[in-house]
């Protein structure tokens, strides 16, 4: 039985790309590191070798390199819609591309202001560098942008933005077989390392181009406020309530999945030393944990974003 092709693609993963601004002294800079996956009229490289079809994957890096200078970084989302329509638009045999972004965040060293003699207390007055940089960033930002020259997919999102309620969390009532040993929890530690896709379910036009650093803000700032104003008493129902503060907040996204690590906290027995122990010292461990995964959709919207957020 002859064997066949699959699905397949190919590109240069993990380009990164450092893009400085320079306006005068004032420095501005965007660190991305970018994965190129195309795919197409590719049988004949698989089957014979030849390479006739095949757009050398250096050439997709350098792509990067020369986007970055030719039309800048504005966004790592508009930074993939252009080199997604590169590809799919200049390649005849390239049907599809994908772009996979992390974006890597630096904010500005605050020094002492110039002329304002030694710096003595923490409360003097400081300005911020315009050149000097410490990378910050709570959490990486990604996007994912998909385009087969006529659908875009557009979905943005974040790993590792690390919460924790100290409160305000419980879990009991749940199901109790001969293995369960779970002692009901009335006020228990609630912590996630969020990582969470949203996809934006318009009909992409690029005039004007939206809002992605806006739009970015905006979701993560529901995300957050939705975990800390949620009273748990799971880590489910607090993902369904980030996930729907997020769909009603922007009618743009039609679509959002989480997955959402529990990060277990359990109170130490210090009985033995006899001392209490008041909901005051936890074991912060490590592994295992929970593993809360859902996605939360706009009624009649379509479910897109893979089950296994990286996957795909
Ligand atoms: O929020 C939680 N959800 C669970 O499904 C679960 N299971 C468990 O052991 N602890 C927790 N906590």
């Amino acid at each position: 039985m002859p064997a066949i092709l699959g699905q397949n693609q190919y590109g240069k993963s993990e380009n990164r790309v450092v893009r400085i601004v320079r306006d005068g002294g004032i420095h501005r800079l965007k660190d991305l590191s970018v994965s190129i996956s195309l795919s197409g009229d590719m049988a004949e490289v698989h089957h014979s070798g030849s390479n006739a079809h095949v757009l050398p994957t250096d050439t997709t890096k350098n792509t990067v390199y020369a986007f970055a200078k030719e039309y800048g970084i504005e966004s790592a989302e508009q930074f993939g819609i252009h080199l997604a329509r590169h590809f799919v638009t200049s390649q005849q045999h390239i049907q599809r591309a994908r772009i996979r972004i992390e974006e890597y965040a630096w904010e500005r060293i605050q020094v002492p202001m110039p002329g304002a003699g030694e710096a003595t207390t923490f409360t003097e007055a400081t300005e911020a560098s315009g050149h000097s940089f410490v990378r910050s960033g709570q959490e990486t930002r990604v996007c994912q942008i998909t385009y087969d020259g006529a659908r875009w997919q557009i979905i943005s999102g974040l790993e590792d933005l690390t919460v924790m309620n100290s409160t305000n969390s419980e879990f009991w009532g749940y199901v109790k077989d001969r293995y369960t040993t779970l002692q009901e929890a009335y006020d228990r530690i609630l912590a996630t390392d969020v990582s969470a896709r949203w996809r934006h379910g318009w009909e992409f036009d690029e005039n004007p181009m939206p809002a992605w650093e806006d739009s970015y803000a905006q979701a993560k700032r529901y995300i957050l406020q939705a975990f800390a104003e949620t009273y748990s008493y799971s880590l489910q129902q607090t993902l369904y309530a980030m996930g729907s503060r997020v769909l009603e907040g922007m009618e743009g996204i039609d679509e959002i999945r989480f997955s959402l690590p529990n990060k277990h906290h359990f109170l130490v027995d210090l009985k033995p030393f006899d001392l209490t122990n008041d909901h005051e010292v936890y074991l912060a461990a490590d592994r295992p944990f929970g593993l809360i995964e859902a996605t939360v959709l706009r009624d009649g919207a379509a479910a897109e974003i893979p089950v296994d957020l990286t996957g795909g």
